[in-house]
C-alpha cells in the first residue's frame, strides 16, 4: 500500500498554505521525515491529511482517498500525534487512550483496554497508566500522545515533532519505535527539526518550503550544504561517520 498525495491544497480561511502539492508515492514500511523551516506548512499538511483542516486534491492510501473520508473511517487508517498536546484534560493516561480508541470505534471495552495497555507497554510507559494527564511532565505527556497515536494500529502514522520535549534516550527510543512500526507495515511520517535524527533514522526525506515541495529523496541525496543554505539559511554539511551513518554538521547561520 502506498500514500499518493496529488494536487493537495489545504490551509486556513484567509491563508492558503499548502498549494498544489504532489509527492512521489510514499511506500508502506517506510519512515519519512517531513522537514522544513518554521511556518513552511508541515503541521498544516499533516492536519489536512488527518482531516483536521479542510483540503482539496487527493491523498490516496491504497485505494482509499483520505480527503473527504468520514472522521471515524479516517481515524482508523491514520494515527495523528499533534505538535501541541492539549492542557487541562482531566483524564488518567489509561482513560485518554481508551477515549482515543473509542473515537475510532469498532473496539469493545475489553479490546480497548487490551489495546491501550499494549500501546503503553510498547512505549515503556505502562507505569504511568493511572496517573492524571495533567500531572505529567512535558516529556511524559509527549510519550502518552505517541501511545494514543499508535493504539489503533493505523496503517499511516503522522507524528508532528514527536521528540521535541524528549531527552536524548527517549528521542532515540521514539525513533526506534517508529522504525519498528514501519517494519511491521505502517507508513510513518514524522515532522522533525532535528536534522541529525532525520538523517540517521529516516528512509526518505520530504522538504517543504513555503508550502511547496522543495525536495524528496533519500537522506544522503537531500540533506546537503545547498539544501541547508537554501531552506534553512544555515551553513552546514552532511557526511558519513566511521560507522557509515549520515551525520549533519551545522557551522553557523548564513549571513
Ligand atoms: N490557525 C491558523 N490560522 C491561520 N494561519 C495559521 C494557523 N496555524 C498556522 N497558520 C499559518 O500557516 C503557516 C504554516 O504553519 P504550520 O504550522 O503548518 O508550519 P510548520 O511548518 O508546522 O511550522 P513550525 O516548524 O513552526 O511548527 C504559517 O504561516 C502559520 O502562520
Amino acid at each position: 500500500m502506498e500514500l499518493r498525495i496529488d494536487t493537495l491544497a489545504c490551509g486556513y480561511r484567509r491563508r492558503p498554505v499548502i498549494r498544489n502539492l504532489t509527492v512521489a508515492p510514499l511506500a508502506q514500511g517506510k519512515v519519512v521525515a517531513l522537514l522544513g523551516p518554521n511556518a513552511a506548512g508541515k503541521s498544516t499538511l499533516l492536519k489536512g491529511l488527518a482531516g483536521l483542516l479542510p483540503a482539496t486534491g487527493s491523498a490516496r492510501l491504497g485505494e482509499t482517498d483520505l480527503i473527504g473520508l468520514a472522521p471515524r473511517a479516517r481515524a482508523k487508517l491514520l494515527g495523528f500525534m499533534p505538535q501541541v498536546i492539549p492542557d487541562g484534560v482531566e483524564l488518567t493516561v489509561f482513560e485518554s487512550l481508551i477515549a482515543s480508541l473509542q473515537a475510532i470505534g469498532a473496539v469493545n471495552g475489553a479490546q480497548a483496554a487490551d489495546r491501550a495497555a499494549a500501546a503503553l507497554s510498547r512505549i515503556d510507559i505502562l507505569p504511568l497508566a493511572m496517573r492524571k494527564l495533567s500531572d505529567l511532565s512535558g516529556g511524559q505527556k509527549q510519550l502518552v500522545s505517541f501511545a494514543q497515536a499508535i493504539a489503533g494500529n493505523p496503517a499511516l502514522l503522522c507524528l508532528d515533532e514527536p521528540t521535541s520535549a524528549l531527552d536524548p534516550r527517549h528521542q532515540l527510543s521514539v525513533m526506534a519505535r517508529a522504525r519498528q512500526l514501519a517494519a511491521e507495515g505502517a507508513l510513518v511520517i514524522i515532522v522533525l527539526h532535528d536534522l541529525a535524527l532525520a538523517a540517521r533514522w529516516a528512509d526518505e526525506i520530504l522538504v517543504l518550503k513555503d508550502g511547496a515541495l522543495y525536495a524528496q529523496g533519500a537522506p544522503a541525496a537531500v540533506i546537503d550544504s545547498r539544501m541547508l543554505a537554501e531552506v534553512y539559511s544555515v551553513d552546514g554539511h552532511a557526511e558519513r561517520n566511521a560507522a557509515g551513518h549520515l551525520t549533519v554538521h551545522l557551522n553557523g547561520a548564513v549571513l
